[in-house]
């Protein structure tokens, strides 16, 4: 059996230091993703993701529970050391490209390796291998501002998986593109956890890119509420994540 990429155990986040203030916002969470897998994370808005993927990606701190990833608990570990697990652990991808706009498309894709200090003569081919994998070499010479939405996103891809990390976290990657490069973006997404092994974990209100996901967790109020997998073809994963969005939409009965 595949070695989980991550384990959150009974995870609890609460904002505010005063008892009036207070707001739990993660309640009691748990779950495993396989190495290779590509979950998806949705629920309504306010109901937790983001505070889920900051605990994740180890930009927010738990309130108690634990956060393992590739084996690492992360959770006590101090600001410097979760730093470097950062760089060499996670890649980040997220709605608005993030993509330095003063630096070409190669040297974007390079940075994560450059930061970490990795030699020049290997960070060339490492930023060719993985902008052949995504159909982005021609691209490599020119700035972002010269390239499409969905070239940019697909630089933004390459850029978190060029060091090779155990986990992708994406929040809403194709919140700021058309459908058509939505398609795209998933289909680069599904490959490169097809044919790469990689495993990514996305935030999305899109139920459309959410069938691209192998399962689907659902938050709802902080918590857990329904987990479903696809079993058959995309468009009845499709309409069973709505299904389930309609379920969790719908207003309280009297
Ligand atoms: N720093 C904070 N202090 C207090 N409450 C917060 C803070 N950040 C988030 N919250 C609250 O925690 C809850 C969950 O927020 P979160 O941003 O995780 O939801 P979300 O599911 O990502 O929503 P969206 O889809 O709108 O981005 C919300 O009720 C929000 O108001």
């Amino acid at each position: 059996m595949a070695q989980s990429v991550l384990q959150v155990n009974h995870l609890n986040k609460v904002y505010g230091k005063r008892k009036e203030t207070q707001y739990h916002a993660l309640k009691n969470i748990s779950f495993a993703m396989k190495q290779g897998e590509f979950v998806g994370i949705m629920g309504a808005s306010g109901a937790g993701k983001t505070t889920l993927l900051n605990v994740i990606s180890t930009l927010d701190q738990a309130s108690s529970g634990s956060v393992k990833i590739a084996g690492t608990d992360i959770t006590n570990m101090k600001q410097n050391q979760l730093a470097d697990f950062r760089s060499q652990q996670l890649g980040f991808i997220f709605q608005d490209f993030n993509l330095l706009e003063n630096l070409t498309v190669y040297e974007n894709i390079a940075l994560p390796l450059s930061l970490q200090g990795v030699a020049v003569k290997n960070i060339k081919p490492s930023v060719l291998k993985v902008a052949k994998n995504l159909g982005i070499e021609e691209i490599l010479p020119k700035y972002p501002v010269t390239i499409s939405g969905g070239q940019k996103q697909r630089v933004a891809a390459a850029r978190a998986l060029v060091h090779e990390p155990a986990l992708i976290l994406a929040d809403e990657p194709t919140g700021a593109l058309d459908s058509k490069n939505a398609k795209s973006l998933m289909e680069t997404f599904v490959h490169m956890n097809e044919n790469l092994g990689t495993s990514i974990m996305l935030v999305t209100h899109d139920p459309l890119s959410a069938s691209y996901c192998q399962r689907i967790l659902f938050i709802q109020d902080g918590q857990l509420y329904k987990e479903i997998h696809r079993t058959h073809k995309r468009n009845e994963f499709h309409q069973a994540i709505l299904d389930v969005l309609s379920e969790i939409n719908k207003p309280n009965e009297w």
